[in-house]
C-alpha cells in the first residue's frame, strides 16, 4: 500500500498534506474496523470488511449468560462444558483470540516490507501544522477521534490509546450489550502495548533505515497497535468465561487481593503452547513468497520466531496481566 506520504507517491505528488493523507490512510485501512453494532444486532457495519475482518464489537456479549445458572465449568486441564447454548464459555473466547491472531500476523507482515522508518516516530521531522507529535502519533490520534464519533470506544472491548483526545459521538449511537463487570471499563493498559511495540517489537520486526515510506509504516503501526490493544483487553472476557466457569476458585484469591494466586490459576501451560505451535504454523503459512519457480527453497517475509516470542513474551503476559487486574475487582 503506497500512501501519499510515501516516497514514490510524493514525487508525483508535492502537494500532499501528512493531514489529508493520514486521514485517508485511516479511511482506508484494509484491516476492517469494528466499528458495526453489537454481533446480536442485525445491521451491516459501518465500515466493509476486508481482509481479514476483526470481530464484531461485542462478539462475547451475543453469548452473555442470562442467568448464573448456565456458567461454564471448567477445569485446571482447560476442559470446558456448557449445558447451554447462550453463555460465555472459554472455548468461544479462545476461538476469538485465535483468529485476533490472523489480523496481527498479517499485520506484522505487511509492516515488515517497509524498513524501520524513523523518521515516523520523530516529533521533529512530523511538519505537520498545529500538531506537536510524530506521524504516528497523529494518525493514531487522528484516526481514534473519528472513530470515537462514530462510537467505536462506547464498545466495551475497544481501548483508545489516546483517551483523553476523544470526540462525542455522534448521533443515534449504538447501546452495547456488556457481559463485564463495570470496573473493567478503567482498565486500559494501552501506554504499556504502545511501549513494547515501538520499544522491543518494531525494531526487531523491520530492516533498519529508511526507505520513505513513513506514511504506510505509520499506518501498519496503527493496525498492529489496535489488533494488540483488541487481543490482550480480551483478558476481560478470558478472565469472565473463568470466574463465571468456577467462582468458588477464583473468590477466595480476589477476596485476599492475591495477585499471584490468580495468576497461578488462571494460567494454562498446555494452552499457552497450543497458542505458540499455532502462530509459528500461521507465520510460515502466511508469510511464504510465493514465486514461479518452484524449485526453489521456501523464502518467509518474517522470522517465524518472532511472532511467537512475540505472543510468548508480550501477548500472552499482557492478556494475564489484564484478567488479573479484572478479577481483582470482579467481586466490588
Ligand atoms: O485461554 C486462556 O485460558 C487464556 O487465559 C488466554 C491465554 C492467552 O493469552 O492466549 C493466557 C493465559 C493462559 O495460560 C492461556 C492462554
Amino acid at each position: 500500500m503506497e500512501l501519499p506520504l510515501d516516497k514514490a507517491a510524493a514525487r508525483s505528488t508535492p502537494l500532499a498534506l501528512p493531514a489529508a493523507g493520514a486521514a485517508a490512510a485511516a479511511n482506508q485501512s484494509p484491516a476492517s474496523l469494528p466499528l458495526g453494532p453489537p454481533a446480536a444486532a442485525s445491521a451491516k457495519p459501518l465500515v466493509a470488511a476486508a481482509n481479514p475482518p476483526l470481530l464484531p464489537v461485542v462478539a462475547p456479549a451475543a453469548a452473555a449468560p442470562k442467568s448464573s445458572s448456565g456458567a461454564v465449568e471448567e477445569s485446571k486441564e482447560g476442559v470446558e462444558e456448557s449445558n447451554k447454548s447462550n453463555v460465555l464459555t472459554i472455548g468461544s473466547i479462545r476461538s476469538t483470540l485465535m483468529k485476533h491472531e490472523d489480523t496481527i500476523i498479517f499485520g506484522l507482515l505487511e509492516r515488515s516490507q517497509f524498513c524501520y522508518n524513523p523518521d515516523t516516530y520523530d516529533p521533529n521531522a512530523s511538519r505537520i501544522v498545529r500538531f506537536n507529535g510524530s506521524l504516528v502519533e497523529f494518525m493514531v490520534k487522528k484516526t481514534e477521534k473519528m472513530h470515537a464519533r462514530m462510537g467505536r470506544y462506547k464498545s466495551p472491548d475497544e481501548h483508545p490509546f489516546f483517551p483523553e483526545n476523544l470526540l462525542e459521538v455522534v448521533e443515534p449511537s449504538v447501546e452495547y450489550e456488556n457481559v463485564l463487570h463495570p470496573a473493567a471499563a478503567n482498565i486500559n493498559i494501552n501506554k504499556r502495548i504502545w511501549d513494547v511495540y515501538f520499544g522491543d517489537l518494531l525494531p526487531r520486526l523491520v530492516k533498519e533505515g529508511s526507505d520513505g515510506n513513513c506514511g504506510s509504516s505509520a499506518c501498519w503501526d496503527m493496525l498492529i497497535l489496535q489488533a494488540l490493544s483488541k487481543r490482550i483487553h480480551y483478558g476481560k472476557y478470558v478472565a469472565e468465561a473463568k470466574f463465571q466457569g468456577a467462582p468458588d476458585t477464583y473468590t477466595p484469591a480476589i477476596l485476599n487481593k492475591d495477585s499471584d494466586k490468580l495468576m497461578e490459576l488462571l494460567t494454562f501451560a498446555k494452552v499457552e503452547d497450543d497458542v505458540r505451535a499455532r502462530v509459528m504454523s500461521k507465520a510460515m503459512t502466511f508469510g511464504q513468497v510465493v514465486s514461479e519457480d518452484l524449485e526453489n527453497e521456501i523464502k518467509l517475509k518474517i522470522e517465524p520466531e518472532l511472532a511467537v516470542e512475540l505472543y510468548d513474551k508480550w501477548i500472552m503476559p499482557l492478556t494475564k496481566e489484564v484478567q488479573v487486574q479484572y478479577l481483582l475487582k470482579r467481586l466490588d
